[in-house]
């Protein structure tokens, strides 16, 4: 089974909007939980558009409380006060992204060969430290070896591509394959399989469909469009149901 971490980056960038209480983030959390989310995703970036170190704390706090048993994953570039903050919620996975600090969302992995010197300590302290560690990923077969030699536990593969092209079957079906063999050579290399970015209810019964060996999808905001029509707890039982790789009977609606 392919587990649901759900992002909830956007109901942050909702709240600073305004700088109200609302929407709740943890609220929002909670409901996904409670509705059979696997986890909770975060990526507090450098400007804090959306994700501040202290909803970070209060979803720890929530999920210590309510939900020992799931899992809070931290994603971001590791910088020193990433890093730090990750370790310091005690993050049960972080999730590294070679994200600038300017740029409007992530969309590209880590060039594991350029990087592998800088990635190898950070990764060694973070398993140390009892952090499952991710490496966010193109979905390029030929990149997964060099992933496996920084260290991690876990490739998250970029799934953008693929998620954006969903008007355009061919290059839909061109992504996928690429998704299958990544993942293939991820698996042949030891790896663990996350999947992100962009993915819908639709898009993620169809890749994990194909790809049923993926540990954990994490998605944000096309479940988060679609819980403005249908609520949280109802859209993120579609999610789990397309997380078997099954087609929802319901059809996605982000109007
Ligand atoms: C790593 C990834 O693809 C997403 O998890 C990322 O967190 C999206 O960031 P924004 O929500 O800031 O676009
Ligand atoms: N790692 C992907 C993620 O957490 C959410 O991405 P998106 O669904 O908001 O594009």
């Amino acid at each position: 089974m392919t587990h649901l971490s759900v992002n909830v980056n956007v109901a942050a960038l909702l709240r600073n909007r305004r700088d109200h209480a609302w929407p709740d983030i943890v609220g929002l959390g909670r409901t996904a939980l409670q509705a059979g989310a696997f986890g909770i995703t975060v990526h507090p970036r450098p400007d804090q558009r959306h994700i501040r170190p202290s909803d970070v704390w209060d979803l720890r706090t929530m999920l210590d409380a309510e939900f020992p048993d799931r899992e809070l994953n931290v994603e971001g570039f590791p910088t020193s006060d990433f890093l730090a903050l990750a370790h310091d919620v005690r993050a049960d996975q972080i999730t590294l992204v070679p994200d600038d600090p300017a740029q409007a969302t992530s969309d590209h992995g880590w060039d594991f060969t350029a990087e592998k010197a800088f990635l190898m300590p950070i990764i060694a302290d973070l398993k140390f430290n009892r952090h499952r560690v991710a490496l966010f990923a193109d979905p390029d077969a030929t990149h997964m070896k060099a992933a496996a030699e920084t260290g991690a536990d876990r490739v998250e593969l970029y799934t953008g591509p693929y998620g954006s092209a969903y008007d355009d079957p061919v290059a839909q079906t061109r992504a996928l394959d690429r998704l299958e063999d990544a993942a293939r050579a991820a698996a042949n290399e030891g790896l663990g399989i996350n999947a992100g970015h962009d993915l819908t209810v639709e898009g993620t019964a169809r890749l994990v469909g194909r790809v049923p060996s993926i540990d954990e999808v994490s998605i944000g905001h096309a479940l988060f469009c679609d819980a403005l029509s249908h609520g949280m707890a109802e859209t993120v039982r579609r999610y789990l149901v397309s997380c078997d790789g099954q087609m929802n009977p319901s059809t996605r609606d982000c109007s």
